[in-house]
């Protein structure tokens, strides 16, 4: 995926409880560190008790966390002891969660993620009724990154970058796609398209 021009890799840590699924954990990206030394790592950490994990995962080589905000009683904290820990920070919210309760928490953060499937498993089809979430923080928050994942490719990119997400998480389109570095060729001109167009209509 980097040879092919992605910006980044995002990895989806699942632990059987937040979500309906498991993946790995630290031990896997301590291992993956060494041999990507220059790849910007963003954990989607689907997990219970956030907090929990981030010492580990900055040991391993994490270099964003982003958490979510149905997982934890006290967000801000978890915000500051992974900016303390040195990487980047990110929130996210599941489908069903309404933008807003991320009002307080947008000026601490470096990133805002918005899921567009129930998060759990990859392949799912794109909720675009979640457009309106990004729409929203665009809005009101001006330059924040805004990551959008679930389902997003070819055929959704547009909606995504209309909306105004800037950091764009694609799985299954891009493992299955013949092509994959046209794919992400296109879907990054898509974006930045619309990243232009708004800029002039400003
Ligand atoms: O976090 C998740 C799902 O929980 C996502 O990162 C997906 O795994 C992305 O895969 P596609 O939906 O693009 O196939
Ligand atoms: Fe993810």
């Amino acid at each position: 995926m980097m040879d092919a021009g992605a910006d980044y890799l995002h990895l989806d840590v699942m632990d059987g409880h937040f979500v309906p699924n498991l993946t790995f954990g630290h031990p896997v990206v301590k291992c993956l560190r060494p041999k990507l030394p220059d790849v910007f790592f963003d954990m989607h950490m689907m997990v219970a008790k956030p907090e929990q994990w981030i010492e580990e995962m900055q040991a391993a080589g994490a270099s964003q966390y982003t958490f979510h905000y149905e997982a934890t009683e006290d967000p801000k904290t978890c915000i500051r002891k992974i900016k303390e820990a040195g990487m980047k920070a990110g929130i996210g919210i599941k489908p069903k969660t309404p933008v807003e309760v991320l009002d307080p928490f947008i000026d601490l953060v470096d990133m805002v993620l918005i899921m567009t499937v129930e998060p759990g498993f990859g392949g799912q089809k794109f909720m675009g009724d979640m457009m309106p979430k990004i729409a929203y923080l665009r809005e009101h928050f001006g330059q924040i990154d805004i990551e959008v994942d679930g389902g997003v490719g070819p055929a959704t990119i547009q909606q995504c970058a209309d909306a105004g997400a800037n950091m764009i998480v694609s799985g299954s389109a891009l493992i299955n796609s013949e092509n994959p570095r046209e794919t992400i060729r296109y879907m990054r001109t898509v974006v930045e398209e619309a990243i232009q167009r708004s800029q002039l209509e400003r």
